[in-house]
C-alpha cells in the first residue's frame, strides 16, 4: 500500500512553543515539525525543501509587529496560504518550590518578555534575559536546577519540563492574539481566499499613499493592517505592506490592475482565508 508522506511544518522554537500550537492548530496533529532556532533559520528550511510549510508569528496584539519578519517576507517571496489567530496565555515557570522572591533572572523569547511587560516592571532586582524561544527557556530553567531563575512560556512546556507555574497569565492584557502566517514556496494563487497580503512602494508626493487607501475603498475593500518598513539604502522611503479583506474578489482584481499602474515594487505575496479570532 502506498503511504502518503506525512506534512512537514518548519516552526520557530522547540516542541510545545506556540510556534507549535499554531502549526497544530492549523494542520492538525498528524504533522512533522521542524524546530528552527530564528525567523531566518525557518525561512532556510522551508527555501531548502526540508519542509513543506513555515509557520511564522507576525504581529501580537499587545507587543505589535515583528517587524525582521517582514523583511523575510520580502527577501524570500515564499507563498502566504493561510493564516490564524492564536490565544496567548503566558506563565511564569520555576522548579518546584520555588517563590517569587527567589529570583534574580527571568528568561524568555523577546516578543513574550514585552507581552508581560508589566509584570516584569512591577518585580524588583531580576535581570530578564532574552531567549530564541519560550520552551526553550523553560527547558534551560529545568537544565539548570537554580531556584533564582524563572521561564516565560505555556502550560505545555510547564508540563514537559516538570515545573510549577508560578504565576498564571501574566500577559499584560487578557485578550492577547498573536497572529501567525503559514507560508509554502511560491505556487499559484488558489483564488479561494477572501483576504491578501501584498506590499509596494509610493512616490515621495502629496496624497500619493491616500490615493491608493482610496482605490482600495472604491473597490469595496476592508484595508486591515498597514505596515511600513524602510527601504534599505534609501532613507525615509519606505515600502507598504497592506493587508485587505473582501466579500467579492473581482474588487480586489479590479484594484490590482488600477493601483499597479500608480505604485512601484507592487507584489502580493498571497492570497488566503481569513483567520478567525476566537474569544471565549
Ligand atoms: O517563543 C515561542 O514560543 C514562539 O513560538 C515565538 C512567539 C513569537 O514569535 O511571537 C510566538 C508567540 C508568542 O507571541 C510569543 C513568542
Amino acid at each position: 500500500m502506498k503511504r502518503i508522506k506525512e506534512i512537514s511544518v518548519a516552526i520557530q522554537g522547540i516542541a510545545t512553543c506556540f510556534h507549535e500550537v499554531a502549526a497544530h492548530t492549523y494542520f492538525g496533529k498528524g504533522i512533522k515539525t521542524v524546530e528552527c532556532l530564528s525567523f531566518h533559520a525557518l525561512c532556510e528550511s522551508l527555501k531548502k525543501e526540508e519542509t513543506d510549510f513555515a509557520v511564522m508569528a507576525i504581529e501580537n496584539s499587545i507587543a505589535g509587529s515583528i517587524l525582521p519578519n517582514y523583511f523575510l517576507l520580502q527577501e524570500y517571496h515564499f507563498s502566504i496560504v493561510g493564516e490564524l489567530y492564536v490565544p496567548i496565555h503566558m506563565h511564569l515557570l520555576a522548579l518546584p518550590g520555588v517563590e517569587l522572591t527567589d529570583l534574580t533572572l527571568i528568561e524568555s523569547h523577546p516578543m513574550a518578555i514585552r507581552q508581560c511587560s508589566e509584570f516584569l516592571h512591577s518585580l524588583n532586582n531580576v535581570t530578564i534575559v532574552e531567549s530564541e524561544d519560550t520552551a526553550l527557556s523553560a527547558r534551560h530553567v529545568m537544565e539548570l536546577q537554580r531556584k533564582n531563575v524563572a521561564a516565560i512560556a505555556n502550560e505545555f512546556a510547564a508540563k514537559k519540563f516538570g515545573l510549577q507555574i508560578l504565576k498564571r497569565r501574566i500577559e499584560t492584557h487578557k485578550k492577547n492574539f498573536t497572529r501567525f502566517l503559514v507560508l509554502t514556496r511560491k505556487q499559484p494563487v488558489a483564488e479561494l481566499g477572501n483576504k491578501a497580503s501584498l506590499y509596494f512602494e509610493v512616490s515621495h508626493s502629496i496624497g500619493s499613499l491616500a490615493d491608493i487607501l482610496t482605490n482600495f475603498k472604491k473597490n469595496q475593500l476592508n484595508l486591515t493592517k498597514i505596515q511600513s518598513i524602510p527601504i534599505i539604502g534609501r532613507p525615509q522611503e519606505y515600502l507598504f505592506h497592506v493587508d485587505v479583506e473582501w466579500r467579492d474578489r473581482s474588487g480586489f482584481e479590479k484594484s490590482i490592475k488600477q493601483v499597479s499602474k500608480h505604485v512601484g515594487n507592487l507584489n502580493v505575496l498571497g492570497e488566503y482565508k481569513k483567520g478567525k479570532i476566537e474569544i471565549n
